[in-house]
């Protein structure tokens, strides 16, 4: 039974599929304190939150038992992720969910100044007929400089456009092609946005490189009259400059649904002073279509990262999930034993691994390694380890990863090759997943080899002599053991070969140690897999 805690307001659609799933212990306290959620969060496997709850070190150093965090939107700058990857915790989100809703309202706040729509009413309700003030400006003709093309950039291009604006864009993380497609320019500096934009828009998400992005410098370079919109994160916004900027009267009007503190501190609200402000309290994810959406999508993808499945919105995997991943699956498991399996031959005290992969999966070099590094490290530490912390893992002991990858194939046409080396030896480990869906170890050191890389594997050298076989068997008879499976390999005819027996149970320490007294063998080694 997974316990769930969904410590924000969330639609009863995703509570509904929560509730209906015999494996989940759903509890909505979407009004909980921070006090009381710092008190009781040992007890949950997962929690649901929103942009009120930040999971915090100081939250997470008591969720002993947390395994996924899902954020029930799209802004995970509440989350601390790094934490939550060094301890393995999977944290889900649901991009694009609330796209249109936080187009929309970006697109009211815009016409709201435009039209100054927000005192027209004002003065309405105070009695008043005053056609002459509210003269307005079009948002037909303008240049409209968006900032972040995303989901929500692209949809609230896409309205501008339509408006008949001319739309550009400054993104430097995405294809150009992006912009061809939505006929949106993208341009090569946040200065040339903000210089050519009548209005500006921002759709970034809050990281450490956006933070304070727009600040005194670039109020300056912007147009005076400039129209400006947020509804991405305050933080964005060095909200002091924009009071500066305010005074010495460089807008004609300002649209904001979100604040580098929310509530707004007195010191935001000096902006307010603004006449041609349009506010709203982070609200732009709140229309039933969109957290309908947003509840069904984080009720599915936490359900299914508590289950141990893919999930397509992982944010801190160390591996983007594309398609085709669900094809790879032999390829993984071969990868987190292949891990394991060099861990527990050559020893796990090595301060550079290399990953090399071969052939169709060649793409897929990151969860590869992921798995590869899990396999690696879980033998060798007493806390727990999965795919997500042991990139981490690997950094905090010093290990450095170097990664290759080839679509050409090798002697097998998919082939994952992990080598170490420490002190001039080297150890290499390699396998195959036959047709994409058998996994086998092929390759030990310089041996190849044919093992089921499942069970108790004990890997034995010896001099590639007569009887030498025959004298292990005996000595697993003696002690009731049952051989499953045998592979030789060798070099060289007379010389060293490597044998690998899978056996029924796991040896005593005794029998390897009577193993590794027969003369002819030179070293024998169990592997659990
Ligand atoms: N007011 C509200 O209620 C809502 C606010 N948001 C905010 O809007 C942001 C965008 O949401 P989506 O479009 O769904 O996310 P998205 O991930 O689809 O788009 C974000 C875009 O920003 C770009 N970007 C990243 N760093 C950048 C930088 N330094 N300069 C320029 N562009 C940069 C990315 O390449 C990406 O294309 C979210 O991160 C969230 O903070 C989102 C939904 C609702
Ligand atoms: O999805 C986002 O990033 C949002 O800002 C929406 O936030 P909310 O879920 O309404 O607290």
């Amino acid at each position: 039974m997974y316990r769930v805690l969904v410590t924000d307001h969330i639609s009863s659609r995703g509570l509904d599929i929560l509730n209906s799933d015999p494996e989940i212990d759903l509890d909505y306290q979407p009004e909980i304190r921070w006090e009381e959620l710092l008190e009781i969060i040992q007890d949950y496997h997962a929690i649901i939150t929103r942009s009120r709850t930040p999971v915090t070190e100081e939250l997470l150093e008591r969720a002993d038992n947390l395994k996924v965090v899902g954020r029930a939107g799209v802004g995970v700058d509440n989350v601390d992720l790094e934490a939550c990857s060094r301890r393995g915790i999977l944290v889900v989100n649901a991009p694009g969910a609330n796209t249109v809703g936080a187009a929309e309202l970006t697109i009211a706040h815009l016409y709201t100044v435009l039209r100054r729509l927000h005192l027209a009413h004002e003065s309405m309700m105070n009695g008043e007929w005053d056609r002459k003030r509210f003269m307005g400006e079009e948002l037909d003709g303008k240049v409209v400089g968006i900032i972040g093309l995303g989901n929500v950039g692209s949809q609230v291009a896409i309205r501008c456009k339509a408006a008949g604006a001319t739309v550009i864009a400054y993104d430097p993380y995405i294809p150009r092609e992006k912009g061809d497609r939505l006929g949106v320019e993208i341009v090569d500096t946040l200065e040339e946005l903000i210089k050519r934009s009548d209005i500006v828009t921002l759709h970034c998400p809050l990281t450490e490189e956006t933070r304070g992005m727009i600040g005194a410098k670039e109020f300056e370079m912007m147009k005076d009259g400039v129209y400006f919109i947020n509804c991405a994160r305050g933080g964005i916004v060095d909200e002091d400059a924009m009071y500066e900027y305010m005074k010495k009267g460089k807008f004609a009007g300002i649209g904001l649904d979100v604040f580098g503190k929310e509530p707004p501190d007195d010191r935001i609200r000096r902006i307010f002073e603004f006449p041609n402000i349009s506010l709203s309290p982070h609200i732009g994810a709140n229309t039933y279509e969109s957290q309908d959406k947003v509840a069904i999508k984080i009720a599915q993808q936490v359900i299914a990262a508590l289950k141990g499945q893919f999930v397509e919105a992982a944010v801190n995997a160390p591996f983007t999930v594309t398609e085709g991943f669900e094809n790879i699956k032999a390829f993984l498991l071969l990868a987190e034993r292949l891990g394991s399996f060099l861990t527990q031959y050559a020893g796990g005290n090595f301060k550079e691994l290399n990953v090399e992969v071969r052939g169709s999966i060649a793409e897929h070099i990151k969860p590869i390694t992921a798995y590869v590094l899990k396999g690696f490290l879980e033998p060798i530490l007493d806390r727990p380890v999965n795919i997500i912390n042991a990139p981490f893992l690997a950094k905090e002991r010093g290990i450095n990863i170097v990664e290759s990858s080839r679509e050409e194939g090798l002697v097998f046409k998919d082939f994952i090759k992990i080598t170490v080396s420490q002190n001039g030896r080297e150890h290499v480990v390699g396998g195959t997943a036959f047709y994409g869906q058998i996994p086998k170890i092929m390759l030990v050191d310089g041996y190849w080899i044919d093992i089921d890389p499942e069970g108790v594997i004990l890997m034995f050298e010896n001099k590639d002599v007569p009887g030498v076989i025959a004298k292990i068997g005996e000595i697993l008879a003696r002690h009731n053991i049952n051989i499953a499976g045998f592979r030789l390999g060798r070099l060289e005819k007379g010389k060293i070969a490597l044998g690998a027996l899978q056996l029924d149970e796991k040896v005593s320490d005794a029998v390897l140690e009577e193993i590794n007294e027969i003369p002819e063998i030179l070293k024998a080694k169990q592997i659990i897999l």
